[in-house]
């Protein structure tokens, strides 16, 4: 049988999205079969394996191939990515091995990998297997990192030590100080890491981007014009999203809670699968929804802990009594709910109630934003979500912005402005117009005939 294999990043952001890649082809084209390498470490990624147990059980079409796990000690890397970069590049020997065993007992048409899986590359070359790239963040970012070779070779300073925007084919000016993380500072492991990756996405047979077309149009056509590589030949581009999960079975207690509240009323704030905030900036978001006067919803997870080597571990359970201002919950019982960890957004966004999303910008929120046609609150915490933020407020027009005082703390003030913008002021009605075009957009791009499906046709037809 021929067979396509998906080899993820670990960490839910990477993974749900790559899933939802191989079910988009499972589902279009079943003479595919479809198996997911994962990788599920020891150190907090969100809750990856639970993922992997639901899929394998409700998707029978997907196989997923776990590799074993390497243990690292985290006290020894500077950063996340760091640690997941190490885990992948060790893992190369056990990919290899997948890869044997798998085109034993069938034909890999395709290996499809993470912006971060590159190490991976030359086992499929190996093999004569065509190798993919699957880019799990927006367009407006893969023309950014195509272009990040061209900018290191033009200067010789640190990103965070200039003074000046920064342009690049296809995008808004960006400031210094919202580009990704690891590129801020030249001399950083991370720096000469991403760097590597950024090198070597043109090298593929082609990259397959979570977004479509009408969402990203000039830098879709910076990268496909050649602007964003201008020293070599850039591959064929993809647009096959929006690929979102589902809205899972609508059976947690929030969305109980959701169908008490007036259509459109409710603000949700949520930050991803591994945003966490200090007690003195949740205690600010709380005093600031209250002062808001806004129905909400609130996903609170516990504070980053001080010790370096439980900084990789899932967070404890919050301590809401602790952790929110006294007498809070009482107080905005009857308009506000709190949920603990984790709550399944995509009903959420989904839900009527549900008006307006303050979010940290990460590419499966904000896709999921604007399926369910939800505007939105950018509050970017690290990776990329600066620069998203940028792209989603000059280019696309769907946030609003939460700007952060000197010290990096966000005011009670702010965030009660902002979501009362978003909820009932003129701004929020300008975002929620456009966020309801884009809506439309998506599920036009994903229908028959639409743009996204027609990128998927393509390539299988290349194939
Ligand atoms: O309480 C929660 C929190 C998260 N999610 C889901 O988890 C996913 C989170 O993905 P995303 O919004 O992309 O955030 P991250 O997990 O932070 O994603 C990482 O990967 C993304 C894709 O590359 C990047 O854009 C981000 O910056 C990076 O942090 C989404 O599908 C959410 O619906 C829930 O269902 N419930």
């Amino acid at each position: 049988m021929a067979t396509i294999v998906l080899y993820p990043s670990p960490g839910m952001g990477h993974l749900i999205s790559m899933v939802e890649l191989g079910k988009h082809i499972s589902k279009h084209h079943p003479s595919f079969s479809i198996v997911v390498l994962t990788l599920i470490p020891s150190f907090n990624t969100g809750t990856t394996a639970a993922y992997v147990r639901h899929i394998s059980a409700t998707f029978p079409a997907i196989t997923f191939h776990h590799l074993p796990d390497i243990p690292l000690d985290p006290l020894l890397f500077p950063s996340m990515e760091a640690i997941i970069f190490e885990l992948i590049r060790l893992s190369n020997p056990n990919v290899d091995r997948a890869l044997q065993s798998i085109s034993s007992s069938s034909n890999i048409t395709a290996f499809v990998i993470d912006t971060f899986c590159s190490p991976a590359m030359s086992l499929a070359e190996n093999i004569n297997v065509p190798v993919y790239y699957f880019f799990t963040s927006g367009a407006c970012c893969l023309a950014l990192l195509l272009y990040m070779p061209t900018i290191h070779k033009t200067t010789t300073k640190s990103i965070k030590d200039m003074n000046t925007l920064i342009h690049s084919p296809g995008l808004p000016p960006i400031p210094p100080s919202d580009m990704p993380g690891p590129f801020l500072d030249r001399t950083s492991t991370d720096y000469s890491d991403f760097l590597g990756k950024c090198e070597q996405l043109p090298k593929s047979a082609g990259i397959i981007i979570n977004t479509f077309d009408s969402l990203e149009p000039k830098a879709l056509k910076a990268i496909n014009d050649g602007f964003c590589v201008p020293d070599g030949p850039t591959p064929p581009i993809y647009c096959m999203g929006p690929l979102i999960a589902s809205g899972g079975d609508g059976s947690h207690e929030c969305l109980n809670w959701l169908d008490l509240q007036p259509s459109g009323s409710a603000v949700y704030l949520c930050f991803g699968s591994l945003g966490v905030f200090s007690s003195e900036q949740l205690k600010e978001i709380a005093k600031g929804l209250e002062m808001s006067g806004v129905r909400f919803l609130w996903v609170v997870r516990s504070p980053p802990s001080n010790k370096k080597e439980d900084r990789f571990l899932p967070p404890p359970e919050p301590d809401l009594d602790v952790l929110l201002p006294e007498g809070f919950l009482e107080r905005t019982k009857d308009r506000g709910l709190v949920v603990k960890k984790w709550a399944p957004q995509v009903a959420v966004l989904n839900h009527k109630s549900v008006g307006g999303f303050v979010t940290h910008c990460g590419w499966n929120s904000v896709l999921e934003a604007v399926c369910a046609g939800v505007p939105m609150v950018a509050w970017p915490l690290y990776a990329e979500q600066k620069f998203n933020k940028v792209v989603l407020r000059d280019e696309m027009k769907l946030v609003l912005p939460m700007d952060e005082s000197e010290d990096g703390l966000v005011t009670a003030m702010e965030v009660e402005k902002r979501v009362r913008q978003l909820m009932e002021g003129e701004e929020g009605k300008v975002v929620r117009e456009v966020a309801k075009a884009r809506k439309e957009e998506a599920t036009m791009a994903v229908s028959d005939g639409g743009s996204s499906r027609m990128a998927l046709s393509k390539l299988i037809a290349s194939w």
